[in-house]
């Protein structure tokens, strides 16, 4: 792709998708430019990825085609009041925050910049991504396709309409820190039942993940899958039971349901 790709902010997740495009070829490195507030970032993601990156915004601002905000959302108003007059009107620039609404964004830049409101996830590192993404009335059909590219490099991708955003955090977003939850559970009681923990955090990551393709490639629906695990009077209908009478589902539920509370008070600006 021939564009000129901005970060405004270099932590995990742009790192993650920086990572990601780098390694999928999709954009070359001297193509890709960041900024970050700390010599220690800057330093390390030099050295890392081979991009440049200073802590110039304003300069990055305007020698982006397509620019991806990637501080945390207390910092979206500030960053984007020191660049608002630095973007060319034709730029594309990416959110990445939970609860920055298209109109936020829109009404921060003070004129009708092409927005497209996102939420990637941090597995983008490892090309497993997941990234969803919403474009406003300016984006057109080329621009969408353009940022498509980009997030499909490094995982896959779904357009879908503003008014489920705020549900995708508990979806994809954010729920990777729910599955890392659950990977230490299950090896946290390995250990208790002495099997080494370097090998009980394999086990369990390789079973999560051979679950989610299973999931993904078999064309089979969950409970089903589950059905063909549990042995009758074997072992897995034990813990079947026993997850039930704690509350497994209803945990996940409540949860995701705070995550997306979360997410739609953010979008009120609360
Ligand atoms: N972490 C995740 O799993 C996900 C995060 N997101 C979203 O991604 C965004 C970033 O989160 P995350 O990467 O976790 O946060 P980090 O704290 O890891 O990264 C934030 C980055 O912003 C830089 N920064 C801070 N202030 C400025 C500034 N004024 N100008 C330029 N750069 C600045 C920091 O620089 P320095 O490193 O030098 O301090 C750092 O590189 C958030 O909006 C979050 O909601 C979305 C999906 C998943
Ligand atoms: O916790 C957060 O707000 C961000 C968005 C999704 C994951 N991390």
């Amino acid at each position: 792709m021939n564009k000129k790709i901005g970060f405004l902010g270099c932590g995990q997740m742009g790192q993650a998708m920086i990572h990601g495009m780098v390694k999928a070829g999709v954009v070359p490195a001297n193509q890709i430019a960041a900024t970050a507030i700390t010599d220690e970032t800057i330093d390390f993601v030099a050295e890392e990825y081979g991009i440049n990156i200073t802590s110039d915004n304003k300069k990055l601002a305007q020698e982006s085609d397509i620019l991806f905000l990637a501080v945390k959302p207390y910092i979206y108003k500030e960053v984007i009041e020191e660049i608002k007059d630095e973007i060319a009107k034709d730029t594309v620039v990416v959110t990445i925050a939970a609860g920055v609404t298209l109109e936020a964004t829109k009404k921060a830049f003070g004129f009708n910049v092409k927005v497209i409101r996102s939420m990637p996830n941090t597995p983008s590192l490892v090309g497993a991504g997941m990234s969803v993404l919403c474009p406003n009335e300016f984006v057109t059909k080329e621009e969408l396709a353009d940022v498509l590219e980009i997030v499909e490099s490094f995982g896959e991708a779904e357009v879908i309409a503003e008014k489920l955003m705020d549900v995708v955090p508990s979806l994809s977003g954010s729920s990777p820190a729910f599955v890392y939850m659950f990977i230490e559970a299950m090896t946290d009681s390995a250990v208790q039942q002495g099997f080494p923990r370097d090998k009980a955090y394999k086990l369990a990551s390789q079973a999560v993940m051979g679950a989610a393709k299973m999931v993904l490639e078999s064309g089979k629906h969950p409970g089903q899958l589950k059905d063909d695990v549990c042995t009758p009077g074997g072992v897995t209908i034990d813990a079947v039971a026993a997850l039930e009478e704690s509350g497994l589902r209803s945990s996940v539920i409540q949860g995701m349901t705070a995550c997306t509370n979360r997410a739609r008070e953010l979008s009120k600006g609360e």
